[in-house]
């Protein structure tokens, strides 16, 4: 039996699925560009079998379809897709940020054997583009899904099925509290990254200092805030009510702090700590959640040059995968320490097996 996927927007998230599900026995992956140049480019990085820039001929004869643009486009592309006679028991789902409006357009619309059904990788990053596509990309991460009421039980099936290609771990949400939780743990996250690097950006103005001595731990508790400015602002917009709310809260949690500064109220301080250990210290561990961590090595480098060159050509030799790299200097009179970080868990342990047999101290 053949299945043919297409993809609509064929960029991380887009490109990964179609990773994750080209060459698997009977699958035809076919992806929709909205210009030429993106069409090629699909083909030429190998992670589709065709593309084309025409809507009708990626999604006639499609047994699964996958929404994979930025949230301000979904509606649209649903309604196109509405107007087209499209195989009957066709799965239409999308994987934007958020739920609730793109479930209700779906409703809305009259399709004919045609099943909509709500999708929500929770695992990316904050690279975008097909370059960035791996079909690792969900593995043990979840996924959600909202199917409507009322939608048979072997349309939902099918899609869980064909989604075990991803290996991730599916999950049905309500879409309006999915929302809301991915409001609170994602996209508050993002808002507060984004702020703090434009404060930081503000002082810098003032003294370069700010920039230079900003390595390390700012940097990687901001990483999101290079995420793609259009996939969020259409995110946060989407989702604005709820963000409203949150923001509101969030000013009230700052107000608290700003007074126990004021009236120099340490208790209040060391119990606000207290309170976020306990939650944190029973947060799942060694889990993919929603935004991403890398696994990271930090290796003593008494004298930089070449340096590099030596480790990420031994990395390279031995299939290592490297996410990033940086040389961390808190002080400039003494030798440096270099990070190494990695996606995957796997790729840091035989990164560090590779290591300690060039004798680098190391550390986690
Ligand atoms: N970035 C992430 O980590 C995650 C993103 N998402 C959601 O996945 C969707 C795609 O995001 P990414 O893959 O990160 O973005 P991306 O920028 O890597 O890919 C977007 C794709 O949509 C295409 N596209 C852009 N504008 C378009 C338009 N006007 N019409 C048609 N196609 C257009 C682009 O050419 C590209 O192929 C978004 O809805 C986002 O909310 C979901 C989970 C994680
Ligand atoms: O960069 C990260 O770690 C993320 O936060 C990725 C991400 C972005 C958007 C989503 O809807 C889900 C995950």
């Amino acid at each position: 039996m053949s299945t043919k996927i297409a993809i609509f927007g064929v960029g991380l998230i887009g490109g990964s699925l179609a990773l994750c599900f080209k060459g698997k026995p009977g699958i035809t992956v076919v992806g929709h560009a909205h210009r030429p140049a993106s069409a090629e480019k699909y083909i030429n990085h190998g992670v589709v079998d065709h593309a084309t820039i025409s809507i009708k001929e990626a999604a006639m004869d499609a047994d699964f379809i996958f929404l994979c643009v930025p949230v301000g486009n979904l509606d649209e592309y649903l309604t196109k897709l509405s107007q087209i006679p499209l195989k009957k028991g066709c799965v239409i789902t999308d994987v934007g940020s958020t739920k609730a409006s793109i479930t209700a357009a779906a409703e809305k619309l009259e399709f004919k054997d045609v099943y909509f059904i709500g999708g929500h990788p929770m695992a990316g990053s904050e690279r975008s583009g097909v370059e960035a596509a791996t079909p690792l990309l969900f593995e043990n991460a979840y996924y959600v899904l909202t199917p409507p009421p009322g939608l048979p039980d072997k349309v939902y099936e099918s899609l869980v099925l064909l989604l075990a290609y991803t290996r991730a771990k599916i999950v049905k949400v309500d879409p309006i509290e999915h929302d809301r939780i991915v409001g609170a743990i994602s996209h508050l996250p993002h808002i507060i990254a984004v702020a703090l690097v434009n404060q930081v950006c503000d002082y810098n103005e003032t003294n370069p200092l700010y920039r230079r001595l900003a390595a390390g731990g700012f940097r990687d508790i901001t990483r999101i805030a290079s995420s793609d400015p259009i996939i969020w602002r259409d995110i946060l917009l989407n989702n604005r009510g709820v963000m409203l709310q949150m923001l509101s809260d969030w000013n009230k949690g700052i107000s608290e702090f700003i007074a126990m500064l004021e009236t120099e109220d340490g208790e209040g301080i060391t119990g606000a700590f207290a309170k976020a250990n306990d939650f944190r210290s029973e947060l799942p561990e060694h889990r993919k959640g929603m935004i991403s961590s890398t696994f990271d090595l930090y290796i003593d480098v008494p004298d930089h040059p070449g340096i590099i060159g030596k480790i990420t050509t031994r990395l390279g030799e031995n299939d290592i995968n490297l996410s990033n790299i940086q040389i961390i200097e808190s002080r400039e009179d003494v030798p440096g320490i270099m990070k190494l970080s990695f996606r995957q868990e796997e790729d840091m342990e035989r990164a560090k097996k590779v290591l300690q047999n060039m004798d680098y101290s190391i550390s986690l």
